[in-house]
């Protein structure tokens, strides 16, 4: 029987803890026989991966910095996600265009009008005939308060140019995610991030429940182990 491929991001302020699940959940679902393809942006791609070593360390300004994001999601989407969904698989993405309408929207004052614009742009016309815009079947929110995630990112490596913004950017940053989930409410499931590591699993796992992606909490046991 061939299935239909779904596309799930993980959202978040830095340190808000989505990197610690995404391999979990890609357990999970491959323990129940799906594809997965795990990814991340910026990058993704040879050439998104060196926008991203450039994103990450040189300083630009924001409208600078929103093409370029742009222009490595247009590649991510082109050469992985869309053949990875076409295939049938489950595309599980740390970050994507939420970050983009979070960071250098409400972080830095790009206008949104624009990364509308640019967003309509990079997501449509991926694959021949078909006009939909591409976006994330279901969006993972890992909500904390910036506070929190400072600390916990405080002990880790050295901070990069996004890492390194003072607390008040991050408090925009988690504002501009309540507003895209206040405006998508369907995509978006919101998880108490600031709950321990297992407590955020069965936060995340239950939604995939809930929506019949996972078939049961045993199996989202499988993520843990
Ligand atoms: N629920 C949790 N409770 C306490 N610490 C956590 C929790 N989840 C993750 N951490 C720790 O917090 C730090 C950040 O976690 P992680 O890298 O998963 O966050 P992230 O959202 O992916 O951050 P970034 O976007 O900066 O990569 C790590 O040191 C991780 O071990
Ligand atoms: C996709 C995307 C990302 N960013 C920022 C957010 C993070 O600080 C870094 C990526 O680092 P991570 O450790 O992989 O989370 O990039 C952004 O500003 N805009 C975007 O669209």
């Amino acid at each position: 029987m061939s299935r239909s491929g779904l596309f799930i991001t993980f959202e978040g302020i830095d340190g808000a803890g989505k990197s610690s699940h995404v391999e979990g959940l890609a357990a999970a679902l491959r323990a129940q026989g799906r594809q997965v393809t795990v990814s991340r942006e910026p990058g993704g791609t040879p050439l998104a991966e060196r926008l991203r070593t450039l994103l990450l360390g040189e300083t630009m300004d924001a409208l600078t910095e929103s093409l370029l994001v742009f222009a490595a999601r247009r590649d991510h989407l082109r050469c992985v996600i869309e053949p990875a969904l076409a295939r049938g698989d489950v595309v599980l993405c740390d970050r994507f265009t939420d970050s983009s309408f979070a960071y250098q929207g409400a972080g830095h004052g790009v206008d949104f009008g624009v990364l509308a614009k640019l967003e309509r742009m990079v997501q449509t016309d991926l694959v021949p005939g078909v006009r939909a815009m591409r976006e994330p079947d279901l969006t993972l929110w890992f909500d904390i308060a910036p506070e929190l995630a400072a600390d916990r990112l405080a002990g880790a490596s050295v901070p990069d140019r996004f890492e390194a913004q003072p607390l008040e950017f991050f408090r925009r940053v988690a504002q501009g995610y309540a507003q895209r989930a206040a405006a998508a409410p369907q995509r978006f499931a919101r998880l108490d991030a600031a709950q321990d590591r297992d407590r955020v699993w069965q936060q995340l796992s239950s939604v995939l429940v809930r929506r019949g992606w996972l078939a049961s909490m045993a199996a989202a046991q499988e993520g843990l182990e």
